[in-house]
């Protein structure tokens, strides 16, 4: 459904990703890495929302950086970015209307269809709430309420639990594993918990390129210990240091 066929990008002279090529499978794949590894920059090209340097992004038959058939690829994508501004005296449905809105929906048509995802992410009793009075977490849901306006089979999402508490974290994943249902959902974290509970597949991005892409079962293998969390970390960790060492 998403195909990235290679993908290199800079930033002025700075190579933030190289030769990236990945097809998104069914289900929920993980995005893992350090800071700075590229999981920001990738993201924002699948998502049709930063066009790489070099090479071509597909959804289906639709090339999101090609005039004729960007905007019917766009429509298949949904995409909650790491941070993202609002007004803080915009309602929660108010703002999940506006960003509908700016996709090309109709008004009336976006204002009933938030409604819907807004109930879908438990924010059904938010609807009239101001976004500056919303918790971390219920900003986190309404910003996946947004990326599912229009139902669209790709889900692109950055760092969803960054900065919220255990217990909302947990609640986030939750959502997003009941969310993923028939989708193609890419999710990055630099916490491999998160990872490890929501994925059955990862690919580790390190200095912008792609170390491995395979089951969380097959990053466990590289580096076993008993602990399965400890055994995802650690397999991750060898990985790094393995690059650093220039061993690929
Ligand atoms: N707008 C920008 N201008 C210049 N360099 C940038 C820009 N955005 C990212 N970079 C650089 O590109 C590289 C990849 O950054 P990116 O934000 O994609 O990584 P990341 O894995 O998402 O990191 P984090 O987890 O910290 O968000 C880093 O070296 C970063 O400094």
């Amino acid at each position: 459904m998403l195909a990235i066929d290679a993908v290199s990008h800079f930033y002025k002279k700075q190579l933030a990703l190289e030769e990236i090529s990945l097809h998104l499978e069914p289900g929920i794949t993980g995005l893992v890495g350090v800071n700075g590894a590229g999981k920001t920059t990738m993201l924002s090209i699948a998502s049709g929302s930063l066009k790489p340097t070099h090479g071509l992004v597909a959804v289906g038959d639709h090339h999101l950086y090609e005039r004729g058939s960007r905007k019917a690829g766009l429509r298949h994508i949904g995409y909650m970015p790491q941070a993202f501004a609002y007004h803080p005296s915009f309602t929660a449905h108010e703002y999940v209307t506006y960003l509908g809105y700016l996709r090309g929906q109709k008004w009336a048509a976006a204002w009933s269809m938030a409604r819907d995802v807004l109930a879908s992410v438990g924010l059904e009793g938010k609807l009239r709430h101001k976004m500056g009075s919303l918790s971390g977490g219920m900003i986190r849901r309404v910003g996946l309420a947004q990326a599912l306006m229009g139902n669209p089979e790709v889900l692109l999402l950055d760092e969803p639990t960054t900065g919220l508490d255990p217990e909302q974290r947990s609640a986030i994943r939750n959502l997003i594993a009941e969310l993923a249902d028939a989708k193609f959902v890419f999710v990055s974290s630099h916490i491999m918990e998160d990872i490890e509970a929501l994925a059955a597949k990862v690919v580790v991005l390190h200095e912008g390129a792609i170390l491995f892409s395979n089951s969380i079962q097959q990053l466990r293998n590289i580096s076993p210990v008993d602990n399965a969390r400890d055994a995802a970390e650690a397999g991750f960790l060898s990985l790094v240091t393995r690059a650093r060492s220039g061993v690929r």
